[in-house]
């Protein structure tokens, strides 16, 4: 089966996951072809070779100065009504990408995404216009980046009321405190995390712990399929004294918290580096997942999937 795929924003997870594909082309009976790769200097389209690409962004940041391809100047609506590809994979770091997504799906194509915010405040639209359209929205990556508590929550567990999961999903505050335990400025950490690679674009969105909400707020759509009534927020700008301080995500029905907490020596949650761990407990079974939560391979790692369940038309009961 030959898909069409269109990538969104060419970063460090769009081009990860260039490699990934150029890699893992022809997989479960799935032969996957990128005919457009879009970031902030316009679109190239046709038949280009995906490593070159990344190279061209690599070393001069922008796509349009790969040569002997033409460059368009797509609006997301003409990207989709000009190229129609199969899939539409965001991999950008644009807030509002809710409507080229709903663009995308009306016209029958699926979308994946590592992108948090337009699932985070468009989930309830977005999944009905999947369905009404007989495609899949897929966003693994949205929450603890490959490490798959958004397949394991969708497709699983389907029995079981979710009575409360407590995590970690931000990496760069995790990375950050853990730095701070061994003595580092929060500024000197900071600046670490940012060779990293895991920072949002906006740093301001981990740190106060924006990103962490919009993760949580996913995690809440999936698990009770309706908006929490109760929300609290606060990031780790506050922290003076790191030693076992994680910022925490609360989830159960009705309401979602990120705030810091110390955390006992034994807890499953005191993870460190880029680790991301939930805790999750259902009416029968008491969970524990653990993962990389960032980074470009272990993001692109679940948009890969994704990319693939799209292309199997894979059912989300969730
Ligand atoms: N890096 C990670 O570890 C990680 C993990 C999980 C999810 N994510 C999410 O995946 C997305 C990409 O992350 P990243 O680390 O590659 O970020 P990045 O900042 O390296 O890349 C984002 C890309 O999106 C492009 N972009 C932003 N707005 C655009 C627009 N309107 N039109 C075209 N291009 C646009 C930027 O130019 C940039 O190339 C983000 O939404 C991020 O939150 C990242
Ligand atoms: N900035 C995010 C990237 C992964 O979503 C984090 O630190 O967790
Ligand atoms: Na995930």
């Amino acid at each position: 089966m030959k898909v069409k795929v269109s990538v969104f924003g060419f970063g460090t997870v769009g081009r990860a996951l260039a490699e990934i594909i150029a890699e893992k082309r022809k997989v479960f009976g799935v032969e996957l072809n990128v005919v457009s790769i879009t970031d902030r200097s316009g679109t190239i389209w046709g038949d280009f070779d995906l490593l070159e690409a990344k190279e061209v962004k690599e070393s001069t940041g922008k796509l349009s100065n790969i040569g002997e391809y033409e460059v368009y100047d797509f609006s997301p609506q003409e990207l989709i009504e000009e190229v129609k590809p199969d899939i539409l994979v965001d991999v950008s770091s644009w807030d509002d990408a809710h409507e080229m997504y709903s663009y995308a799906l009306a016209e029958g194509i699926s979308v994946v995404t590592s992108n948090k915010p337009p699932i985070a405040n468009h989930y309830d639209e977005l999944i009905t216009l999947a369905r009404e359209n007989g495609v899949g929205i897929f966003f693994e990556s949205t929450v603890m980046a490959g490490t798959p508590i958004i397949g394991l929550l969708r497709e699983n567990l389907l029995g079981e009321e979710i009575v409360k999961m407590e995590a970690i999903v931000n990496a760069s505050t995790t990375f950050i405190l853990t730095r701070m335990e061994n003595g580092k400025t929060f500024e000197e950490a900071m600046e670490e995390a940012r060779t990293l690679g895991i920072l949002e674009e906006d740093p301001s969105k981990d740190i106060d712990g924006i990103d962490a909400y919009y993760k949580a707020k996913i995690l809440h759509w999936v698990s009770y399929g309706e908006q929490p009534e109760e929300e609290e927020r606060e990031g780790i700008r506050n922290v003076k004294d790191a030693r076992n301080v994680r910022l925490v995500a609360e989830i159960s029905k009705g309401r979602i918290s990120v705030a810091p907490r110390k955390l006992p020596d034994n807890s499953p949650l005191l993870v460190s580096e880029v680790e991301n761990a939930a805790l999750i407990k259902t009416e029968n079974l008491t969970l524990t997942l653990k993962g990389p939560g960032g980074g470009g391979k272990v993001t692109a790692s679940g948009v890969f999937t994704d990319i693939i369940k799209a292309a199997l038309k894979f059912p989300s009961p969730r």
